[in-house]
């Protein structure tokens, strides 16, 4: 597993504003991995405690060592509450990391005026595990530095991807920020219809979880595309052709998805146009 190194790439400080279900998997692994944990401050209006050694506190509080690292994350709906809070300690030594969803690179910039680099990521929360998806966007003209910083940081977290357009952000996380619930439905739906034919539900529940874990792993590991395993699944006038000529009907699995993803990457601009109304 990629990790950055000990002194080169994780950062001096490390704050985060907001640690929730999705900044807590990403700092989880980061601790997992070796950031030291005295180098992070959470902020959080609950003061919850995260983990040994990190501080939370229930307020930013100032001033921010250079080099460190702000990551918002926090609900983008907030971002009008928080910015003014935060945007006199944002400086040029500081390096602002967003997870919020659907919130322009331009937006932060209008929030953190100061900062000296503000980069997008969309992680995912089987980062939890190492095996997340990180979608990753800097603003032009960011210092090679940063790059590297937030590239170390997120292949902690497992696949790296960055983004040259920031229009298409909100379709990478339609598909990998949200895709993991979208698989957990599925996942759901294969143990309900196993259940309605008569299994025991909890033995459809075990058997469907591990039939996509067994999948998702055997395509990882393989060089045949996963349209291909399909048919490889298939026998010649089996039982699978029969449930994936359901599965590819003209109003099947292809054009379901195609309409959740679309959904959920339209939903984007919503929360963007959200965060300007927040001012
Ligand atoms: N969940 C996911 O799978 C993904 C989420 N994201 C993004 O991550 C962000 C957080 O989502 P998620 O973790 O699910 O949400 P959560 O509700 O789990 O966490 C929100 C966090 O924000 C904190 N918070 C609330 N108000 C403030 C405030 N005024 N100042 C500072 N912190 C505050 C909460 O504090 P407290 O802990 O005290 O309640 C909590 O830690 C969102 O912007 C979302 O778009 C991105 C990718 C995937
Ligand atoms: O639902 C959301 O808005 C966030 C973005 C990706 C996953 N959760």
């Amino acid at each position: 597993m990629a990790k950055p190194d000990a002194d080169a790439g994780w950062p001096a400080r490390l704050l985060l504003i907001g640690c929730g279900n999705m900044a807590g998997a990403m700092l989880a692994r980061w601790l997992e991995l070796g950031l030291p944990a005295e180098r992070v401050t959470v902020v959080r209006p609950s003061g919850r405690p995260v983990a040994p050694g990190v501080t939370v506190v229930t307020q930013v509080e100032g001033p921010l060592e250079p080099g460190t690292v702000v990551m918002l994350a926090f609900k983008p709906q907030q971002l009008g509450a928080v910015a003014p809070g935060l945007t006199g300690l944002i400086g040029p030594e500081t390096v602002l990391l967003s997870i919020l969803a659907g919130v322009p690179a331009a937006r932060l910039r209008s929030a953190f005026p100061q900062a000296g680099a503000i980069l997008r990521c969309m992680p995912n929360l089987p980062v939890r595990i190492g095996k997340g998806v990180s979608t990753l966007y800097g603003e032009p003209g960011m210092p090679d530095g940063v790059w590297a910083q937030a590239d170390a940081l997120c292949r902690a977290l497992g696949l790296v991807e960055w983004l040259e357009d920031e229009a298409l952000f909100d379709t990478a996380t339609a598909l990998a920020g949200c895709g993991p619930a979208f698989v957990y439905r599925f996942i759901d739906a294969l143990s309900t219809a196993g259940a309605e034919l008569g299994l025991a539900p909890d033995m459809a529940a075990r058997m469907a979880l591990a039939t996509m874990e067994g999948a998702a792993l055997s395509a990882a590991s393989s060089d045949v595309a996963p349209a291909a395993m399909a048919d490889a699944v298939a026998s010649k006038g089996g039982m699978t052709r029969e449930g994936l000529n359901v599965l590819d009907e003209e109003d099947g699995l292809a054009p379901l998805i195609a309409r959740t993803v679309r959904a959920a990457r339209d939903r984007g601009a919503a929360l963007a146009a959200a965060s300007q109304q927040a001012d």
